[in-house]
């Protein structure tokens, strides 16, 4: 068996990537302590390596077997036993913050929809893809981010009746959704459809429009009507922020921010997904560092 490579070096893999790959992300864990972000590099390091089985250049090699052989892998990790080099780094994550690894077969099954599904008959069946690919990360990362105990015994916390874990799931969700409209165009040109199709009916608009990327008085409707729900599970994940450490806050709200700003993207470009990929620019990410760090001092 080939020798893996030390954790600081698997840690530099990890890294690496999620700077390569997620500029948002990687940006956001900057601003967290070093143990907090190392752990973050090596659960997104994962979470890449799944979503690349069934969305990456080698997709069409991948058959169920090789998601089977996937979990097999990831079980083997969650034993102490790393396989490949990145794996090393997730294997001292898992000592340092012990996690569930249910979420983590969970994405497993959300890449395995995409192997046979390209469309969604109903929100109910979408909600159950994102939480699978994305509100399963909220809970991958939720141990690592930590919470305060303090606040979550406060009286007005069991009043309002929060609940961090679900708060969690529902970010994760509501970046899935974003990520979808975002994506509507790209989607579309490799036949996939994430909007619901009852949803597409009530508007009027058809599959057939939506390949020939038609932007117009009922497209725009449709948009509305998803941006809005988009911002309400935004809107519902915002309340367990002030649930997580200190230390953790300022990066959630900051990659918060940056996700809920391409929405406000895609409104300024008059809902065109087609056309135009709603980005939010290097200059204004970092606008946004300041407000995401006042909203963190909020008790
Ligand atoms: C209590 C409380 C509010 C806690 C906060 C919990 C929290 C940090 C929740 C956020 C969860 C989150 C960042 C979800 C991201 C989900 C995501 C991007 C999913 C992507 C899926 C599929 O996308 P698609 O194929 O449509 O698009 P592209 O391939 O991107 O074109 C994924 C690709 C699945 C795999 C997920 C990732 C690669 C991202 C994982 C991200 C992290 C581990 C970083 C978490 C970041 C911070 C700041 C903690
Ligand atoms: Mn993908």
């Amino acid at each position: 068996m080939r020798k893996l490579v030390p954790e600081s070096e698997a840690y530099e893999i990890c890294r690496q990537i999620t700077a390569k790959y997620a500029k948002t992300f990687y940006l956001a864990t900057l601003l967290m302590p070093e143990q907090k972000r190392r752990a973050i590099w090596a659960i997104y390091f994962w979470c890449r390596r799944t979503d690349e089985l069934v969305d990456g250049p080698q997709a069409r090699l991948t058959t169920p077997e090789t998601l089977d052989r996937w979990e097999q892998q990831l079980e083997s990790v969650f034993a102490g036993q790393p396989i490949e080099d990145a794996d090393v780094a997730l294997v001292d994550t898992l000592q340092r913050f012990p996690m569930d690894i249910q979420p983590f077969r969970d994405m497993i099954a959300g890449q395995r929809m995409d192997l046979y599904r390209s469309r969604y008959e109903t929100f109910e069946e979408l909600k159950l893809y994102c939480y699978r690919v994305a509100g399963t990360v909220g809970l991958m990362t939720s141990p690592v981010l930590g919470f305060d105990l303090d606040w979550s015994q406060t009286p007005w916390n069991s009043q309002f009746g929060t609940n961090p874990v679900e708060e969690a799931i529902a970010l994760g969700i509501a970046k899935q959704l974003t990520n979808i409209l975002r994506d509507v165009g790209e989607d579309a040109q490799r036949g996939r459809i994430y909007l619901p199709l009852d949803e597409l009916a009530l508007f009027n608009y058809t599959e057939e429009d939506l390949f020939k990327g038609v932007v117009d008085e009922r497209w725009q409707e449709l948009m509305r009507f998803q941006i809005q729900r988009a911002r309400k599970f935004y809107t519902y994940a915002e309340k367990g922020i002030g649930a997580l450490s200190r230390d953790a806050r300022w990066p959630v709200w900051a990659a918060t921010m940056l996700y809920q700003g391409i929405l406000d993207v895609i409104e300024h470009n008059n809902y065109d997904v087609f056309t135009q990929r709603a980005y939010v620019s290097k200059g204004r990410k970092l606008l946004y560092l300041p407000v995401a760090w006042l909203r963190a001092q909020a008790l």
